[in-house]
């Protein structure tokens, strides 16, 4: 397991409307770890049913090796009540829209407030991403209000496009190192009750941590 040369594991949800294409971005990501198979064509991606699971390793710029753990969310409000029962155990969130459907901008503040509401402030590390990047002709979010909308929420903001394969990359890398930074700064501690950041031993043998483990302010 990547677990073995992976001393942090931050636990990362993807939010958004139904359809913006998380499930598409997310498979894309997974897809670019070395030996990984190509993703199904995005248009077999059917919509998600409650939260599906994705991990992968990743080494950061300046710090560690981490093991990002991937929770893919419904947006369809039906499964609203299973997915919000995972907010408060996450360290990091990609909010998604889709450009070229200004309703799902529009409901970004919406998704903010309701992790917002159910952690607590300055737990998790926001990233505002918009997706479908390849469709420019049809595009009704300016790269300008989508910036000045996540400046206003205090994240950045990364334009996608999972069928170009446009920085896919870059969003996961821009957030773990946002949370690696908030770790680093003492923003964010790690708790024994708490999933959305785990320590993991060199030597573990692969498995979940244990819950005990704390191993101070974070070194990386
Ligand atoms: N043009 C374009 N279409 C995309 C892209 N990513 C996803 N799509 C399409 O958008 C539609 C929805 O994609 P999904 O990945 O299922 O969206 P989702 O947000 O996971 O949807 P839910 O599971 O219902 O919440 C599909 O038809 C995809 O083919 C992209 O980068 N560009």
């Amino acid at each position: 397991m990547e677990a073995g040369g992976c001393r942090y594991q931050f636990r990362i949800v993807l939010l958004g409307d139904a359809a913006v294409g998380k499930t598409s971005l997310l498979r894309r990501y997974v897809a670019g770890t070395p030996g990984a198979r190509e993703p199904e064509p995005e248009s077999e991606a059917a919509p998600t049913v409650g939260v599906e699971f994705y991990s992968r390793a990743l080494q950061l710029r300046a710090g560690p090796r981490i093991k990002l753990q991937l929770w893919d969310t419904a947006g369809h409000e039906r499964f609203r009540c299973i997915t919000r029962s995972f907010y408060r155990n996450v360290v990091g969130v990609l909010l998604v829209f889709d450009m070229t459907n200004r309703k799902s901008f529009e409901h970004i503040q919406d998704w903010h407030q309701e992790v917002m509401a159910t952690q607590g402030p300055d737990k998790a590390v926001f990233l505002l991403v918009g997706h479908k990047s390849d469709l420019q002709s049809t595009r009704c979010v300016s790269a300008q209000e989508a910036e000045e909308l996540a400046t206003s929420l205090g994240m950045a903001f990364v334009e996608t496009s999972a069928r170009n394969n446009s920085n896919v990359d870059l969003a996961f890398d821009t957030l773990a190192d946002a949370i690696r930074q908030a770790l680093q700064r003492g923003d964010i501690k790690l708790e024994e009750d708490w999933g959305g950041v785990r320590f993991i031993h060199k030597t573990q043998s692969p498995g979940p941590p244990s819950r005990k483990q704390n191993p101070g302010p974070c070194q990386c």
